[in-house]
């Protein structure tokens, strides 16, 4: 519920084509302590000033000679994002509350002005007003939530299936391909088990950053699970495309991290499917990608592996060198090993 002060400080904009009427109720609202308050007695300018303010409330007087309230209503709609006006009507004709409400006021207030039923409505509009904001952010939050990893920021799996479909669809149109990487960090658990599951969390946030960085803007980057990551990228022509990003991934994975006082080097393995080549549907996909991770790893890890003819692709990546006063994790030992 919006406390006194956001209600005393919500944004108010008042139109009325008569200077005294604006004074008015100026007056009215600043001695009932309402901070930001603004007026205009061109109503021409309503849709511009709320595009550029996002008013709470509009305290709009409905007969104006050239433009009148009804028709700033209607443009307001137009404009107003959230589907909700927040006009209050001020009216001195009867027969216009009506009209008004129905026209998409929340309420009206009649002239002359009775002090005690402004202040009211005033106030319970702004009550309402203000508690739709919260809703309506509290609901873009938890629409985010539901589509990205909260440790990371991602995207996770369900919005990345999204994604792969749509770049589908497009490749299918534009007669161009579409590449998954499916990524798995090596030995992800011994760096859990040495440093702790906090420190793990710092690395795979460094990590997606990385990707991030890596990555084309127009290209997915997503995490779909504990060290498990995938890209997508569309318009790809060949798999050259592809192979030459998954190198360039599995080098900046490879870099150090400095986490807590420590430097800590590790690598990654890398599963590659293209669209339409090895597979057309986004489940075939993860799963044909996964599959060519799967032989990146069992091939001795620090390397990526596509769909195709894992065997012939395998890239040959160096595994890093731990940095001097590094701290080596038995990750790392154990991916050198593997790779020597
Ligand atoms: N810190 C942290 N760890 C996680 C999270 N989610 C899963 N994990 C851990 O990540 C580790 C993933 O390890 P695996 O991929 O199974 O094994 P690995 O050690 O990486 O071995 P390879 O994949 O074969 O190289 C497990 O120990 C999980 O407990 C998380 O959100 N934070």
């Amino acid at each position: 519920m919006p406390n006194p002060d956001e209600i005393l400080n919500a944004k108010i904009l008042v139109v009325d084509d008569c200077a005294d009427n604006i004074d008015l109720m100026l007056e009215i609202l600043r001695d009932a302590g309402y901070t930001n308050v603004t007026a205009t007695m061109l109503p021409e300018q309503v849709c511009p000033l709320h595009r550029q303010h996002c008013y709470d409330l509009i305290l709009l007087d409905l007969q104006m000679p050239e433009l009148n309230g009804f028709q700033v209503m209607k443009g307001l709609k137009e404009i107003e994002q959230e589907g909700y006006l927040p006009v209050l009507a001020l009216t001195a004709q009867p027969s216009f509350k009506i009209a008004a409400l129905e026209a998409g006021a929340r309420d009206f207030i009649s002239k002359p002005f009775d002090l005690l039923e402004v202040h009211k409505r005033i106030h319970n509009m702004l009550e309402v007003r203000l508690l739709y904001k919260e809703l309506a952010s509290y609901s873009k939050q938890q629409q985010e939530l539901a589509l990205h990893d909260p440790l990371t920021g991602l995207p996770n799996r369900r919005l990345l299936e999204d994604r792969i479909a749509t770049a589908v669809q497009h490749a299918a149109r534009q007669q161009r391909r579409t590449a998954v990487m499916y990524l798995d960090l090596d030995g992800f658990k011994a760096i859990n088990d040495t440093h702790g599951h906090a420190y793990g969390d710092e690395i795979l946030k460094q990590v997606a950053q990385r990707l991030v960085n890596s990555s084309r803007k127009e290209d997915t980057v997503a995490r779909i699970g504990g060290d498990e990551f995938v890209i997508v990228m569309g318009d790809v022509d060949a798999l050259r495309d592809a192979q030459e990003p998954a190198t360039k991934l599995i080098e900046v994975v490879a870099q150090p991290y400095h986490v807590n006082g420590l430097v800590l080097q590790l690598s990654t393995s890398l599963g590659i499917a293209l669209y339409p080549d090895d597979a057309t549907t986004v489940d075939n996909l993860m799963h044909v990608a996964d599959a060519a991770l799967y032989e990146a790893k069992r091939t001795g890890k620090n390397r990526y592996c596509v769909a195709s003819g894992c065997a012939a692709a395998a890239s040959a990546a160096p595994v890093p060198a731990a940095a001097p006063g590094a701290v080596p994790s038995a990750a790392v030992a154990a991916a050198r090993a593997a790779a020597i």
